[in-house]
């Protein structure tokens, strides 16, 4: 009988405990795929009396000392979090194993060290479950369209804010009681606000386009706004146009310009209204669904389940059978390349369309003034709309694309303008023609 790989699990929590029973379940055809058994040699956590399921003898909670022993072949990480998850791939790389990691959080931020480090060792740094979930992403990003030149990817990369987003239009529940929802359910991370502030989103957003763009991208350079601010009015305002409210994950690479300026990359994560005939609106619950489009390739549409931990776990056995091939034929799989070093453009310059809904008194030059304003800094509107007469009039605007840092100081000066009672609705706008 060939001898075992044996496999490290650091965490066991919602993606450990289902990353150890499919394990488990398919121990049989995961020897056939990969040409030798896979055995758990250990699981780190941080309480053993709160695992009754694991066999005893499995369980410690000396995560170092379980990385570093000699019986230890791969390490799959799905602790979370920056420390000590960056010191223990550290410390496995240094003892030559590869990492399966699900750590969206850890990769954005130290990704590039990580990798100088598995490269430096010869050994496999893979990550699919850390974005998107189940959808294989990352490695059709890493290999299958390492050939071509991508523009532009874009998704909703969070569940939990998809999850509660669907909800409050569907449901009407409150915003409060559909995060309770997700977090149950297993979507929601430890602290709920990484997924309501955007911070989950956006460091899926940096991982993305680090590998679409082949530069260093980190959580530090994406545009981050999350959910919490969104409110029942935008979500009934973009009904009336036609539209629903998505958290969107956005990695465009800028071409440009005359003057000689180089291509730069444009990362921002922010709640925007979309069309309901667009692909992405139809993507309800905690599924994921993210575009990308290519020169030669054209458009792609990956969907699926973006958060839970069966399916989490599949991504991460995924590459578990790709790190344990590897292992067996001596080699190590393509590591990632930053050779392009595009600058990060700002979002102040970054192009993007803002839905404006404004209270006003319904009197002769209004909507004149309303105008000028937008007009003295450059904002283009494609539709204005009024409802109501009289002091309970509304006015809803959409613009043409502007620089951000445009729509922005006009939504300032709108707000002091004495014809204007309350700006009651701000969402971007994406996808409109
Ligand atoms: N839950 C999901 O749907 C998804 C989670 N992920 C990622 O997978 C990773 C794990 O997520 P979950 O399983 O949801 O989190 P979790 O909070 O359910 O599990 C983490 C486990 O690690 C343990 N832990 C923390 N520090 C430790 C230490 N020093 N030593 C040993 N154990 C320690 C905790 O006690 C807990 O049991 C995170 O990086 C998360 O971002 C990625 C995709 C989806
Ligand atoms: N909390 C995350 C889990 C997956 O990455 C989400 O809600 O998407
Ligand atoms: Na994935």
């Amino acid at each position: 009988m060939t001898a075992p790989l044996r496999v490290a699990l650091l965490g066991c929590g919602t993606v450990g405990s289902a990353v150890l029973r499919l394990l488990a379940d398919q121990a049989g055809d995961l020897t056939a795929r990969i040409g030798r058994p896979v055995e758990v040699a250990g699981v780190a956590v941080r309480r053993p009396d709160r695992h009754p399921d694991v066999p005893a003898e499995l369980l410690t909670t000396d995560a170092h000392g379980l990385v570093t022993r000699p019986d230890v072949d791969l390490v799959v990480e799905v602790i979370g979090g920056t420390e000590p998850a960056r010191s223990l791939l550290m410390a496995a790389f240094e003892a030559g194993k590869s990492v399966v990691s699900a750590n969206k959080a850890l990769l954005a931020d130290e990704g590039g060290e990580l990798h100088a480090a598995a490269a430096k060792a010869g050994v496999d740094l893979y990550y699919e479950a850390a974005v998107a979930g189940a959808i294989p992403l990352l490695r059709p990003l890493r290999e299958s369209l390492a050939g071509d030149q991508l523009r532009r990817v874009v998704g909703i990369v969070n569940g939990t804010t998809n999850y509660i987003l669907s909800r409050m239009a569907e449901t009407g529940h409150g915003f409060t009681e559909a995060l309770a929802e997700a977090t149950e359910l297993g979507y929601a991370e430890a602290d709920p606000t990484a997924d309501v502030d955007g911070f989950d989103a956006a460091a899926k957003a940096a991982i993305l386009a680090s590998l679409a763009f082949h530069t260093t991208v980190t959580a530090a350079d994406v545009h981050r706004e999350g959910i919490s601010a969104v409110t029942s009015t935008d979500v009934a305002r973009a009904t009336e146009i036609g539209c629903t409210v998505k958290l969107l994950a956005i990695c465009e690479r800028v071409p440009g310009n005359e003057d000689g300026e180089g291509d730069s990359v444009a990362v921002r994560v922010h709640p925007a209204m979309i069309p309901t005939t667009h692909p992405l609106a139809a993507v309800g619950g905690a599924f994921n669904a993210v575009f990308v489009e290519a020169e030669a390739a054209g458009q792609l549409m990956f969907y699926g389940q973006g958060a839970g931990g069966e399916p989490t776990a599949s991504a991460v056995l995924g590459d578990l059978v790709a790190v344990a091939r590897n292992r067996v034929t001596g080699t190590a799989g393509p590591g990632v390349t930053t050779y392009a070093g595009l600058p990060a453009r700002p979002i102040a310059e970054t192009p993007t369309r803002y839905h404006v809904s404004l209270d006003v008194a319904d009197r002769p030059g209004v909507l004149a003034t309303v105008a000028q304003e937008f007009a003295r800094h450059g904002v283009s509107i494609a539709t204005v709309r009024q409802d109501g007469r009289g002091d309970a009039a509304t006015l809803v605007i959409v613009t043409h694309s502007a620089p951000d840092a445009a729509l922005s100081a006009t939504v300032s000066a709108l707000r002091e303008m004495p014809a204007v009672r309350g700006v009651t609705s701000i969402l971007r706008v994406e996808g409109l023609s």
